[in-house]
């Protein structure tokens, strides 16, 4: 089953992404990847993986991904939010959180969580989103 999997990252998160990426390269291997701009070029340039990247983060790159949420494309977020450093897009990253709590779908925002939901993905525990996928209710694109 392959999902698809937003990773995003603030600056001074982007090492702890690339390396959390590294651990678990077999496990994101079966998984179509979405980024930001910056952080996805940063984990394309240290593993194998293609990500597909959107915008930075700051122009526009969060609500990009927020759009897949809206449509409920996107089965699992992973963002490494900074929580010590004020960011000029904050409006843009409280929209897709809320996103992801409007369609219900499992994010992190630190690598303690990361690393469960990861598991829990190579365990096989979001079989649901298939179903979520092949059930749409009415009214969903
Ligand atoms: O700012 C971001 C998320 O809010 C991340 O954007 P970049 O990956 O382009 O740095």
């Amino acid at each position: 089953m392959s999902l698809q999997i937003a990773l995003i990252a603030h600056d001074r998160k982007k090492e702890e992404m690339v390396n959390f990426v590294i651990a678990y390269e077999s496990v994101f291997a079966n998984h179509q990847l979405y980024a930001t701009g910056t952080t996805g070029q940063k984990i394309m340039d240290s593993t194998q993986l293609k990500v597909h990247r959107y915008m930075s983060g700051p122009l526009g790159g969060d609500q990009q991904i927020g759009a897949l949420v809206a449509q409920n494309i996107l089965d699992l977020l992973i963002f490494l939010r900074d929580p010590l450093m004020a960011q000029p897009h904050e409006p843009d990253i409280i929209a897709l959180l809320r996103l992801c709590d409007v369609q219900g779908i499992p994010v992190a925002t630190n690598v303690a969580t990361a690393e469960l939901l990861v598991r829990a993905l190579d365990r096989g525990d979001f079989a649901w989103r298939e179903l979520v996928h092949k059930y749409k209710p009415e009214g969903e694109q």
